[in-house]
């Protein structure tokens, strides 16, 4: 049977848990809490600033981001939020269950979801909580991890909307007021963890909205409702930020739970860290924007570069950036199998190039790192090249694990890269080209 290279060109949909701490049931209904008009703040101008000619990526991973830009404009119907309890008791057991705030019809349509509510992910817990100077809190490794390794599986303490809708009349409650009713409806425990946060916004606005802009992440769009929300947990949200992170997360829509999975090897006591923000935004306006929205200045490895170093990480992140934009085909890997006369090496030296690039920054381009190591694979194929092939389908399946939260069908090239249809085709040629030169002389 023929084993196929993985094509996907799509992105996997990165999503994070930790030791499972049962919540004790809510009493939350699903009716309105509070009726505000909504007010929108202007959507943000698009992020295409160029420094030095360097064109910031327009997405990162999207799940690690806990950037929570507001959305344009909300359909009339949607002019209040609704506190819904997810999953359900009757469909969770005793599982944790999420506190939500959501637009009308947002609830039904997550519930429709064939296959909603997946049981969740129970992992050992090898992981703890505890101080670090200068941060706070973190989280750290009891455990070796390899890439891809699931550390977390956690379902939210709360789910919102980022829109927060609120009146402009005077005497009429505030988007804050919301969330404080919405936590008085919560059991006591889950209150207390979520007062036990950090709020890194001081007295700037009320302690409530201090702790979400703290802690929330970026769980992308859910059904019902095309603009962004945001969830808070107990232990994932007290994971640090380096640019250099070495966790991504992922959000299972299904599970309702965010997973953490080791993007790099991480050894017991090592701090986990995952990234805040953009990776490929120049040093400068990572720090910027890191002490704007959460009050530090980051002195992670990247950050801490100076002098070529800083330049050198530099120009690796803008050729992530323009591998990232370069359209892909296989034109030119077909071209190279067929030319017996182009370099031996010039397919996986350019892909090597750039996946270098990604290891030695730590930042892996969803897009650019499922693109190269295809090609790369299929070069080693054509090449026979058994070792090779297999090392990389192998390295493969670890960050498809890490990003997707399964192997993408690489461990089947690892373990066959013979049964791919690339399996010496450019050998085929060259040893077709010997024979003819040979009659000919
Ligand atoms: C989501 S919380 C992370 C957990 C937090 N350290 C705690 O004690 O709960 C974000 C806050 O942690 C701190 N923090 C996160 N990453 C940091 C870093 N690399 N260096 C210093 N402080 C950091 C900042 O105060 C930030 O506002």
């Amino acid at each position: 049977m023929q084993v196929s290279i993985p094509e996907s060109k799509a992105t996997p949909r990165t999503n994070m848990k930790r030791g499972f701490l049962k919540g004790k049931s809510l009493n939350t209904g699903n009716e309105p809490i509070i009726k505000v008009q909504t007010r929108i703040t202007p959507p943000p101008a698009p992020n295409a600033k160029t420094v030095d000619g360097f064109i910031p990526m327009p997405c990162g991973p999207a799940s690690t981001s806990r950037d929570a830009p507001l959305v344009g404009t909300l359909p009339p119907d949607m002019s209040h939020r609704i506190a819904v309890t997810l999953p359900p008791r009757e469909l969770c057991g005793t599982e944790r269950m999420t506190t939500t705030l959501l637009f009308p019809g947002m609830k039904e349509a997550i519930l429709a979801l064939p296959g909603f509510p997946a049981p969740l992910t129970h992992t050992a817990e090898s992981f703890e909580i505890g101080p670090i100077k200068g941060k706070g809190l973190g989280m750290f490794a009891t455990a070796d991890f390899d890439t891809g390794d699931l550390i977390i599986c956690e379902r939210p303490l709360y789910v919102s909307t980022v829109v927060q809708p609120f009146s402009l009349r005077p005497g009429d409650p505030t988007a804050n007021d919301a969330i404080v009713e919405l936590l008085s409806r919560m059991c006591e425990y889950d209150r207390r963890m979520f007062y036990s946060l950090h709020n890194c916004k001081g007295n700037d606005c009320p302690r409530e909205q201090g702790i979400i802009d703290t802690n929330a992440i970026n769980v992308g769009a859910l059904p019902g409702y095309d603009g962004a929300c945001a969830a808070i947990y107990i232990d994932v949200s007290r994971i640090n930020h380096s640019c250099t992170p070495n966790v991504i997360s992922r959000w299972d829509l299904l599970a309702f739970t965010m997973e953490i999975r080791a993007l790099t090897p991480i050894r017991k006591g090592e701090e986990i860290t995952m990234s805040y923000m953009d990776k490929t935004a120049p040093r400068a306006d990572r720090q910027k924007e890191l002490k704007e929205k959460y009050d530090f200045i980051c002195r992670c490895p990247s950050c801490s570069l100076t002098g070529a170093a800083a330049k050198e990480s530099h120009i690796r992140l803008a050729t992530i950036y323009r591998s990232a934009v370069t359209p892909y085909d296989d034109d030119e890997l077909e071209k190279w199998i067929n030319d017996v006369s182009a370099p031996e090496d010039k397919i996986t030296k350019a892909c090597l190039f750039v996946l270098d690039m990604m290891e030695k920054e730590k930042y892996f381009n969803e897009k650019v790192w499922a693109v190269r190591s295809q090609r790369l694979c299929k070069a080693y194929c054509a090449m026979e090249k058994l070792e090779e092939a297999k090392k990389c389908a192998i390295q493969a399946a670890k960050i498809w694990k890490a990003l997707a939260g399964n192997d993408g069908g690489w461990l089947a090239v690892a373990e066959a890269p013979q049964k791919t249809k690339y399996w010496g085709l450019r050998t085929k040629k060259i040893r077709e080209a010997e024979r003819a030169n040979a009659q000919e002389a």
